[in-house]
């Protein structure tokens, strides 16, 4: 795709170190706007709670761990009702997308979006985009009430269907502007949220009264500030039905190994997740940390050496893991992408299962049985588990009250427990990865026994190539420039 974005950063500064990354207002563009009492004054349910609505100077830290005398540094606008709104309900016309691969909540996010914008703002034109962001040009749209969305967080996928490719800014913006619509909920993954941001400069560039707001998706993890994605925690925990077969298959024949492939296209969040979980995995392999299979502490003599004490072992590895291995060897490759872009990998599972088998088979008298698990899709396609349900729903409606509140190019997020406004391009300049020299990969590395892989000269190298860490709290905010399109 590679559309780019001139987001522009809006920056408040104040005393001590404290930087405001706050997010676009539609007064920014258009002045003079009226403003109405937010329904929910007037809402029994919430006029009882004190100190419901957020005050406009809430802000909440990037960083919570702090040094006595340390700045501090960058904070977010505080997600939730604002007094007053920009829109009357009634003249509220909005729709949501789904855009990129599928992930655990995601119908339950658009139950929530229509619920929240029905009951709490009394809003009744809600429109589904069939198909992703080619839906916005290329089909009908569809009617939400929250009668038709009411039992859709039972069911995995996305009721509005979803597509990678096929973003034409121009086209999706006409559309919106034809349509007459004055909301756009987008819910996706980096490049979804990249499309975002070129969607919201160009109806400012239009001078459009048209919120543009975010929600991010990603299975794997790797979207940056946020504290986690909504379907991850379902995902960690469905890899544990893959990663179970697999221990009782291996524990059932003679130096039986099993192999799971877990998703995780850049970033090894499921398979760490899901190993530390687990405690029945031996090894973890993740893209962000590389081995090598043959000689000393390689990948084979962990294998024997494991088969010979336990007679059996379990190995977890993420798809995005040895592509450079498999590039090696396989030259000729053709370089595929999908519609979005993003470069199709080859299949490591496959690979390395084969790899073992020819190892022990060739160079060892060790007869091994080797049973592959290839659970990727089963792991994003099941509904949403009670935690993310709650999860999806606080990400819903805070979207909604920072639209109503006139706030937009921005996406709706969970930062050190507390719902935010984040700018769009602080969510798409970066890309969450493991850091292998964190506690947390230190802590999978004592827990599974395996081997790192990692001279010490290596890690000197990746200690030299990485960021500042933005957060001194274990494994959180582990940023690395975006590798995606
Ligand atoms: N740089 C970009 N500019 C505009 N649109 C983009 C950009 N990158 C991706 N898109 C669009 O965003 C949509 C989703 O992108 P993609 O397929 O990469 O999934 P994603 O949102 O990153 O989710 P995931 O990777 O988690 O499945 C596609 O329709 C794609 O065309
Ligand atoms: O086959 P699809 O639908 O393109 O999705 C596969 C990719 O989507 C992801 O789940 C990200 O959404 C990756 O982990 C995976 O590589
Ligand atoms: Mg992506």
């Amino acid at each position: 795709m590679g559309t780019e974005s001139n987001y522009q950063m809006k920056v408040v500064k104040g005393d001590h170190g404290y930087v405001l990354e706050d997010v676009p207002h539609l007064t920014d563009y258009i002045p003079d706007l009226p403003t109405h009492d937010n329904p929910l004054r007037s809402n029994p349910a919430y006029s009882v709670v004190k100190q419901y609505f957020v005050d406009m100077d809430d802000t909440v830290p990037q960083k919570v761990v702090v040094h006595k005398d340390s700045p501090r540094g960058v904070h977010f606008r505080r997600a939730g009702p604002r007094q007053k709104v920009y829109f009357n309900s009634d003249d509220v016309r909005a729709c949501i997308v789904t855009c990129g691969g599928l992930c655990p909540g995601l119908n339950t996010v658009i139950r929530e979006i229509v619920h929240s914008l029905d009951y709490m703002y009394g809003v009744s034109k809600v429109f589904g985009i069939d198909g992703g962001y080619r839906g916005f040009y290329s089909k009908n749209i569809i009617n939400l009430t929250p009668k038709t969305v009411n039992d859709i967080h039972k069911r995995g996928g996305t009721i509005l269907g979803s597509s990678r490719g096929g973003h034409d800014t121009t086209k999706i913006v006409d559309s919106i502007q034809d349509r007459g619509i004055n909301q756009v909920y987008i819910i996706g993954g980096d490049g979804t949220q990249k499309g975002a941001a070129v969607i919201y400069e160009e109806i400012r560039r239009r001078d459009l009264k048209v919120i543009v707001a975010g929600i991010p998706k990603t299975i794997d993890n790797d979207i940056p500030v946020i504290d986690k994605s909504f379907g991850f925690d379902t995902a960690v925990e469905e890899a544990q039905r893959a990663i179970n077969a697999a221990h009782v298959e291996a524990e059932s024949a003679e130096n039986g190994i099993g192999v799971v492939k877990l998703m995780g296209r850049y970033s090894g969040f499921i398979a760490m997740y899901a190993t530390l979980a687990s405690r029945d995995v031996d090894l973890c392999l993740i893209p962000e940390s590389p081995f090598y299979l043959e000689g000393d502490g390689g990948l084979f003599e962990y294998i024997e050496k494991r088969l010979k004490e336990n007679g059996h072992m379990v190995i977890v590895i993420a798809e995005g893991a040895g592509q450079e291995l498999l590039a090696e060897e396989n030259a000729h490759a053709k370089n595929e992408q999908d519609a979005s872009g993003n470069k199709l990998l080859q299949d490591v599972g496959l690979w390395i299962s084969q790899k073992i088998r020819d190892h022990f088979a060739k160079k060892t008298k060790m007869p091994i049985t080797l049973k592959y698990i290839d659970p990727t899709y089963m792991i994003r396609a099941v509904p949403s588990n009670a935690s993310d349900n709650v999860y999806c729903t606080l990400l819903a409606q805070s979207c909604v009250h920072g639209a109503m509140a006139g706030y937009t190019g921005f996406t709706s997020g969970l930062v050190n427990g507390r719902q935010t406004y984040i700018p769009f391009n602080r969510i798409t300049e970066k890309q969450n990865m493991v850091v292998i020299t964190d506690r947390m990969w230190a802590r999978l590395l004592s827990s599974t026994n395996q081997p790192s892989f990692l001279r010490v000269k290596d890690i000197e190298e990746i200690k030299k190539e990485e960021q500042p860490q933005t957060q001194l709290l274990d494994g959180d905010n582990n940023v690395h420039e975006n590798s995606g399109h």
